[in-house]
């Protein structure tokens, strides 16, 4: 099944401090084909997809195209490197969780595990090492001329700007690329499948959702962008009550570098751990209206009762002492905006051009509890079909 994304003017923030500056200076993305599963869906029936899967290759490939570009966004080897890279150092440091310090360095050799984190260390400065190069030698280049280098507008170029000089290597950046995949590509991917898991199961959503994003964009002249993604409040709010019903159980987790006094005198020695309980907030009745209900549309209410709509507060990428699913504070998630927009424009262009349902006789799995972790199952098939009628943007 293919989702064809030409979006051409996407704007996007790579992950940073500095996320507002480069999402200004981000220019047009060009989505090719993403790659769903195995073939088109052409014709007008149910075709089952494993969703989770065929999620985590659209967001890898999507990321990969605002964090280093073409080519290297569109190579398999890449794609597969990036998420065998997260799946194996997540397993890692899991694995290596449970056992004594002392003997952490004896396993991780027994297992191999730190040969494999450095293979696909090495793997990746092989596969990004042209492109890096390239870009040196460019920059080269124009400064012997006098000219200032204007490089491509992605992650990879604002890191070249940015890094310490003995930081601008082949070796430092790709790492930096395979570390920035590790905190953005599972967590997009996770979100993005609990909400079409969510979509699927309160399908009544589906059509008001479909209808903004239709009239957004067509007052947009036909045209996808950040403007528009952000007018797609339908979409914003399930998003926020997908987050909000599939939230860990903790969140902000912080450990204290020196003694530190609370306002309220609580006293912390240095190297005491701190979490925030994400998940009772969000189910908590003195915090969230009926908060059992899953209510698509709760955020969109909200916003609609807030002075002249707008979003106070109510934002999906909105970070709060009780909505902590992106953590909060200093050390909030940098790239929120961007997996916010990058989610809202995969499903712009699936639930314009496709229906989904569960196949017959299931429903919504459980998410699945990993200590403080939440999962949506890894197997659930969806079914996916094409909605009938021509496209109705030439984006599509
Ligand atoms: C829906 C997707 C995502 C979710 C749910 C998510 C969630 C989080 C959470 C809960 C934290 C910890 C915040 C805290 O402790 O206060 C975090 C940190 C972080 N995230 Fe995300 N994230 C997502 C996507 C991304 C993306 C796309 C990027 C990069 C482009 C990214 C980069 C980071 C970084 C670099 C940190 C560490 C920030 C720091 O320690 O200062 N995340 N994320």
């Amino acid at each position: 099944m293919l989702i064809n994304l030409t979006n051409r003017e996407h704007a996007r923030r790579p992950a940073g401090r500095d996320t507002s500056r480069l999402g200004r200076r981000a220019s047009g993305i060009s989505y090719q084909w993403l790659v769903l599963s195995s073939g088109p869906i052409l014709v007008s029936q149910w075709v089952s997809v494993d969703f989770f899967s065929t999620a985590l290759r659209i967001i890898a490939r999507v990321s990969a195209r605002s964090f280093i570009g073409l080519p290297v966004c569109r190579n398999e080897d890449w794609l597969n490197l990036a998420i065998a890279f997260t799946e194996d150092l997540i397993a890692t440091a899991s694995n290596l969780g449970t056992i004594s310090k002392l003997f952490r360095p004896f396993y991780a050799y027994m297992w191999n595990s730190a040969k494999t984190i450095k293979s696909h260390k090495r793997r990746a400065q092989t596969l990004l090492a042209p492109t890096i190069q390239k870009r040196f030698e460019e920059q080269r280049l124009a400064e012997e001329n006098g000219a200032v280098y204007q490089g491509p507008n992605d992650l990879l170029q604002w890191l070249i700007d940015r890094v310490e000089p003995h930081h601008k290597t082949v070796d430092a950046l790709s790492e930096l690329q395979l570390l920035v995949g590790l905190a953005s590509v599972f967590a997009t991917a996770r979100t993005l499948v609990t909400m079409i898991y969510d979509l699927a199961e309160h399908r009544d959503c589906i059509q008001p959702m479909r209808e903004e994003m239709e009239t957004v964009i067509s007052e947009n002249g036909g045209e996808l962008d950040r403007g528009v993604l952000r007018k797609m409040r339908k979409t914003d709010s399930f998003l926020r009550e997908s987050m909000r019903m599939g939230t860990f159980l903790l969140s902000f987790n912080r450990m204290a570098m020196k003694n530190v006094t609370l306002s309220d005198g609580t006293y912390l020695p240095k190297g005491t751990l701190v979490a925030a309980p994400a998940l009772m907030f969000s189910s908590d009745p003195d915090f969230v209206e009926d908060p059992e209900t899953f209510d698509g549309f709760r955020w969109y209410k909200k916003t609609l009762e807030a002075k002249a709509g707008a979003l106070m507060g109510n934002g999906s990428a909105t970070t709060s002492s009780n909505n902590l699913a992106f953590g909060h504070g200093k050390h909030a998630c940098p790239g929120r905006y961007f997996a916010v927009e990058e989610i809202k424009t995969i499903l712009t262009f699936i639930l314009l051009q496709y229906d989904i349902k569960y196949p017959e006789g299931q429903s919504r799995p459980p998410n699945i509890q990993i200590g403080e972790l939440a999962s949506p199952n890894r197997t659930q098939k969806i079914m996916f079909k094409k909605l009938p009628g021509p496209k109705k943007f030439s984006f599509l």
